[in-house]
């Protein structure tokens, strides 16, 4: 059974190399984790006292002030990061999609890389080889994808990394916010697949300032604060005490027509 627990999970970054002047300028600031100075090597509290269980089908946005811990704790439930205190289970295929150029090789082809990518998110060599003729098809990048990945722009690595991610079956997804600053244009045509992607995953973590992202992918939201989750509960609760407005009342007419109207006039920030 696919699942994730966290048990009162710390997460400690100590720095061997803080320059103390460079700290207490730092200490000043509102953005990050604590700093803690008490021994002879600072320690950043990225995650302090976390507690989740996630089960199949849920679907959880990730909100928060830069350097509150998404990104931590994303990792922390990837496995990525074991607690320095408490403990964590994960069960279940993790795809961690937090940098979409993460794994990529810029010397060898589209094809290829297609396939590597693939790899690197958990699926197998035949799965892939299915799903590279559609995948192909979806970036438009045509007898490029034969060409090693250095001739690419920018925006047709982002193509490329997105068709991959979005043809993948994971148990479970962990998502960047990343993913949501490419090209609008070719984003509205990965919308469907990151819908399809997000419906065929069994548990979704989604790191997202977007309100239109959240509220389209998302039931559920955790609000990180200085390393601690200060709230959970449905999307639409958490997005309004975080943001200090309701998040339905600033979508874009695409996803309005996308969730369709009585969802939003229901209030329910559930299905
Ligand atoms: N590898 C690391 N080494 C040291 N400190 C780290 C490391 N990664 C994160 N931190 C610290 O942990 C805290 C949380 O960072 P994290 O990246 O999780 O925040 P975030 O909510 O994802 O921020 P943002 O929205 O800016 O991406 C910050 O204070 C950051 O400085």
């Amino acid at each position: 059974m696919v699942g994730i627990d966290v048990w009162n999970a710390s997460v400690d970054f100590p720095i061997f190399d803080a320059k103390s002047r460079s700290l207490k300028k730092l200490a000043l600031g509102k953005v990050g984790g604590k700093i803690g100075s008490e021994g002879r090597v600072p320690i950043i509290e990225a995650l302090h006292d976390i507690n989740i269980s996630l089960r199949h089908g849920d679907r959880v946005g990730l909100v928060g002030h830069n350097g509150a811990g998404k990104s931590t704790l994303l990792r922390l439930l990837a496995g990525i990061y074991e607690p320095t205190r408490g403990s964590s289970r994960i069960v279940g295929k993790v795809a961690p999609v937090f940098d979409l150029g993460v794994g990529m090789d810029p010397e060898i082809s589209g094809f290829e890389n297609i396939m590597i990518r693939g790899l690197f998110l958990g699926m197998s060599r035949k799965e892939m080889e299915k799903r590279v003729d559609d995948i192909a098809e979806f970036t438009e990048l045509g007898d490029y994808l034969s060409m090693p990945l250095r001739t690419y722009s920018t925006g047709m690595r982002v193509r490329l990394a997105l068709g991959v991610v979005t043809s993948i079956d994971p148990e479970i997804l962990l998502l960047d916010e990343g993913i949501g600053a490419v090209d609008a244009a070719f984003l509205e045509k990965a919308r469907d697949r990151l819908n399809d992607l997000v419906r065929r995953s069994g548990i979704l973590v989604f790191a997202s300032h977007s309100d239109d992202f959240l509220v389209e992918l998302c039931s559920t939201a955790i609000w990180m604060d200085e390393g601690q989750v200060k709230m959970h509960g449905s999307l639409r609760d958490v997005v309004t005490s975080y943001k200090g407005r309701d998040p339905y009342e600033h979508l874009s007419e695409a996803t309005l027509e996308r969730i369709g109207q009585p969802r939003v006039l229901s209030g329910n920030g559930g299905e």
